[in-house]
């Protein structure tokens, strides 16, 4: 009788069998398609708590009844950024689990309602775009407009824009006519102001004093953050797998040892919340109003360290409540040797300070 455990016996069978195989290639999308994730998850305390403490979102309103009742919050609600990563890694396992990398997002937004654990969220993705890479014959790239609902209500709780390069099938001839970066840094050196300001503290009367004092020379207010988080095992394969986020990009290390990145890397959302906890550790955050442009330029793996730069674009006073103005950053998360990996646009409320 054949012993199927037979390391060789067991090598050919699994040569000779089919994989049953798990999400889609491009090929699979047509513009148009519109794709109910079945996966759904209830927005817990405990994925809200497990995300915010490792991304270092310690906002008291978010962890204490106090604090968040003094917000005019019935007790601390989702944090936006779990609410964000759980609504992409419900689609993981239609739309970008097949592999290739997350690009880019935009068009991020949250209604003003509070969402609170113990909400059911159902999401759906339309795909919105197809098209060739020009550099990369093996990939093409979609992006998919995306809805997470209130399973109960159909209220829409987060929503966006995001863009992945998709394995395709076979690969096509392209006419490689990407630019590359030493092709881009030819053109220009760097063109900064003279003169950086800093907001002297989190306050949204911080943020216009230092816009105004740069409107008043060649300056601009951006600023560094000091903290940074080194990626390990929870930060990589944990956190995207508790909003069950299937991608084998964080947690798969054999097959990632045969693609781009040579190894598991964190999820996007992992990287650009760390960095977004850094840059809201130093000012008063009263709500998250969107994303846009986000974009992610490397990877990060096991090891590197997630750090955050901030620069201040605009202040309006503008805002849900009195008790607020509207600020437009840009952060820049970057690593340990100074690279960019990560940059979005992000407009927040930010308190304004008690008279
Ligand atoms: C992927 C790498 C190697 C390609 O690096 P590269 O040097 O080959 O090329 P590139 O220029 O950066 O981009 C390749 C192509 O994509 C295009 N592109 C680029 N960005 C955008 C965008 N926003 N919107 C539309 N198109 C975009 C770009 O124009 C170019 O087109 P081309 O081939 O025709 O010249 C490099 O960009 C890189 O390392 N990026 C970081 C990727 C990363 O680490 N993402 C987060 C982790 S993966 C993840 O979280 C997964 C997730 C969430 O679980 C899940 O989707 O399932």
């Amino acid at each position: 009788m054949t012993d199927w455990t037979d390391p060789e016996t067991f090598a050919q069978a699994l040569e000779q069998v089919e994989t049953k195989e798990k999400g889609n290639c491009f090929e699979d999308f047509e513009e148009g398609d519109v794709i109910e994730h079945d996966p759904g998850l209830t927005l817990t305390q405990f994925g809200n708590e497990s995300w915010m403490s490792q991304t270092l979102n310690h906002d008291p309103t978010y962890w204490r009844a106090d604090a968040a009742e003094e917000r005019g919050f019935e007790e601390p609600p989702v944090h936006p950024d779990y609410l964000t990563a759980a609504t992409l890694g419900i689609t993981v396992e239609d739309l970008s689990e097949k592999g290739g990398y997350f690009l880019g997002r935009t068009d991020v937004r949250f209604p003003e309602a509070p969402v609170y654990t113990g909400t059911e969220l159902h999401v759906e993705s339309e795909v919105v775009n197809r098209a060739t890479s020009s550099s990369r014959p093996e990939y093409g790239i979609v992006s998919w407009r995306t809805r997470g609902k209130d399973a109960e209500t159909g209220d829409v709780l987060c929503s966006y824009e995001r863009t992945n390069m998709i394995p395709r099938r076979e690969p096509v001839a392209t006419d490689g006519s990407g630019t590359t970066a030493a092709e881009d840094d030819e053109n220009d050196g760097p063109d900064l102001p003279e003169t950086f300001v800093a907001p002297e503290g989190g306050y949204f009367e911080d943020f216009v004093e230092a816009l105004e004092t740069a409107a008043d020379e060649h300056a601009a207010v951006a600023y560094r953050h000091e903290r940074g988080r080194t990626q390990d095992d929870v930060t990589v394969a944990s956190l995207p797998l508790s909003t069950l986020n299937t991608a084998k990009q964080h947690h798969n290390v054999d097959v990632m040892s045969d693609s781009p990145s040579g190894d598991i890397v964190t999820y996007g959302d992992v990287t650009r919340s760390t960095a977004l906890g850094h840059a809201r550790s130093d000012e008063e955050t009263w709500r998250e109003v969107g994303f846009d442009d986000e974009s992610f330029h490397t990877f990060v793996a096991v090891g590197d360290t997630v750090y955050a730069f901030t620069r201040v674009l605009e202040a309006d006073e503008a805002a849900s409540s009195d008790e607020a103005g509207t600020v437009t950053f840009q952060h820049i998360a970057f690593n340990q040797d100074d690279e960019p990996v990560y940059s979005g646009t992000r407009t927040a409320e930010i308190r304004k300070r008690s008279n």
